[in-house]
């Protein structure tokens, strides 16, 4: 491993411990912005450059070559999930009812590890770096605002890289493929609407519970039965809104969910057959109903020769095990970066026996030396690599 920075574990560990406890919904990622802020301002600042965008923050790192340089770029994601945490951590979250559940803490600690290490003068690279700090991954999605905006236009980097904890793997774990990695996905919301009334008279009332529990039912029928089981496919309904009261038959309902995929052409069918479920309730339950979809992300595709070329930088390494996974069903905006710029997303593993949004998940934290380490050393090696 790197020396410089396994030298500097603990600030890597304070850093992420303090973005721990200051969890935020997306795009409400200001004491986050502020903390990253105060941070990047405590380093050298010959080379480096700032820029905001929303609650997200842009980094410039001037290369030390000569002109025309290219530029690499690393994306780490910011914000929290709507998780009371239950980790044993005295730094838990003093944010309540919210929680880093998904790693966000150790992506941008990361993040700041590796401008961190390119800032210092002895740690010089000829092409520019970009670092940038994305909001609002969880949703309603960041990252193609951000490619949209002026801010990073003319920052767009030629490559670049992004990295997601994994519980499922030790410390020293590295997994990537290339091709897909991770899932194309859709937001589903669907609001029912039918004749609320006393709990003793459901003849003269129209009940939205049991149209809501019939459709979660049919709707687990739809991967099942129209999906060819060569391409992998999830519905799930993470949360059911219903009622007011134990006694009252309800009017309204509310189902949240959300829908993946590996074929954009499954996407579109399993739409077409939730569309169809639905208007089914609304004609056999005498309700109204209405979906949204929401957010919808890009499947997140890994460039093959750049990854390959990484697979094969990363088993001379021995502080690394390189794994080449299969594609996993999370979704991840930074699809939207990888539609536009060659480059690559991999797994870290962090060791936690419980997953990903989980209010127990409990990354190991030595995976974030190793990561900055790995990913500047490829980095200064890549910059090094002619064109
Ligand atoms: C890595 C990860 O867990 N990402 C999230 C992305 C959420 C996308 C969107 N809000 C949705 O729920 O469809 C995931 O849940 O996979």
């Amino acid at each position: 491993m790197n020396q410089w920075v396994k030298d500097r574990e603990k600030i890597w560990i304070g850093i992420r411990r303090d973005l721990h406890q200051i969890p935020e919904p997306g795009f409400e990622e200001f004491k986050t912005q502020r903390y990253l802020l105060n941070v990047l301002a405590g380093l050298p600042q010959e080379r480096m450059e700032i820029r905001t965008w929303r609650t997200g923050i842009l980094v410039k790192i001037t290369g030390t070559g000569a002109e025309p340089r290219r530029k690499f770029g690393y994306r780490a994601d910011m914000d929290g999930l709507p998780i009371e945490e239950e980790t044993g951590y005295e730094f838990r979250s003093t944010h309540k009812g919210y929680m880093h559940a998904c790693g966000h803490d150790l992506h941008m600690t990361i993040g700041l590890g590796i401008v961190t290490y390119f800032a210092q003068s002895e740690h010089s690279i000829s092409d520019d770096l970009i670092v940038i700090f994305q909001p609002a991954e969880e949703g309603p999605g960041g990252a193609l605002p951000m490619l949209e905006s002026a801010e990073l236009a003319d920052w767009m980097p030629d490559q670049i890289v992004a990295l997601h904890v994994a519980p499922e793997y030790p410390v020293g774990t590295i997994a990537t493929r290339p091709g897909i990695l991770f899932a194309n996905t859709s937001e589903l919301f669907i609001d029912l609407v039918g004749t609320g009334g006393h709990a003793a008279y459901p003849h003269k009332a129209n009940d939205m519970v049991v149209a809501a529990c019939q459709l979660v039912g049919q709707l687990q029928t739809v991967v099942a039965r129209n999906i060819d089981p060569l391409d992998s496919a999830v519905i799930t309904v993470g949360k059911i809104d219903g009622g007011t009261k134990q006694n009252i038959i309800a009017e309204r309902a509310r189902l949240e969910g959300t829908i993946r995929t590996l074929s954009a052409e499954s996407m579109t069918k399993i739409k077409s057959r939730i569309e169809n479920l639905v208007s089914g309730i609304e004609t056999g339950f005498e309700c109204r109903a209405e979906i949204d979809y929401g957010a919808n992300y890009r499947q997140v595709y890994n460039e093959a020769e750049l990854t390959r070329e990484f697979m094969g930088w990363l088993e001379q390494r021995e502080d690394v095990t390189l794994f080449e996974c299969t594609e996993a069903m999370t979704g991840e905006d930074f699809g939207y970066f990888l539609a536009e710029i060659p480059g690559f997303m991999f797994w870290l593993g962090v060791d936690t026996p419980y997953g990903l949004h989980h209010a127990k998940l409990e990354p190991k934290e030595e995976a974030i030396s190793l990561a900055v380490s790995t990913v500047a050393d490829y980095l200064t090696w890549k910059s090094g690599q002619p064109v």
